[in-house]
């Protein structure tokens, strides 16, 4: 919320406004990102992500406080989930990656997958 009357990338802001920023668009923007809606994890191998342009988990004093345990975690899981388990799909068609509705972002079509621990 704007403390006081303030101006941001020219548009004047009045005082008591909730200004929200629009993570999805930026991290979707072509003028910021080489082939922006492409899914390359690579692209964050030569530290492109902390030009504050990539913010998951929000920017300045009220970014998620959670942000190093949830990066620790989720790492932590997803190898667990790797390590510990053979992973199928449930048919052959392709993962569909479009986007639901809502603010987490959903998947459109839900991955259903088929998970058995590994033997060794
Ligand atoms: C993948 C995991 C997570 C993501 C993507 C995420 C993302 C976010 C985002 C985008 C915000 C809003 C930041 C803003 O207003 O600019 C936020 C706020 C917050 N997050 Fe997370 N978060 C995650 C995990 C966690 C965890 C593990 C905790 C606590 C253990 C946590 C606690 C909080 C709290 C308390 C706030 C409110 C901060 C405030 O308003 O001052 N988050 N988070």
């Amino acid at each position: 919320m704007a403390s006081e009357d303030c101006t941001i990338g020219g548009y004047e802001v009045p005082s008591k406004t909730i200004v929200l920023v629009n993570a999805w668009a930026i991290h979707r923007d072509p003028k910021l990102w080489d082939d922006a809606t492409s899914f390359k994890p690579e692209r964050f191998e030569s530290g492109e992500g902390d030009a504050h342009k990539l913010m998951p988990f929000g920017i300045g004093r009220r970014a998620c406080p959670g942000a190093g345990l949830a990066q620790r975690t989720i790492s932590l899981a997803l190898g667990s989930l790797i390590q510990c388990f053979e992973w199928k799909k449930v048919d052959e068609a392709e993962v569909d990656m479009a986007e639901g509705n809502g603010v987490t972002m959903p998947k459109a079509v839900p991955l259903e997958a088929m998970c058995r621990a590994r033997q060794s």
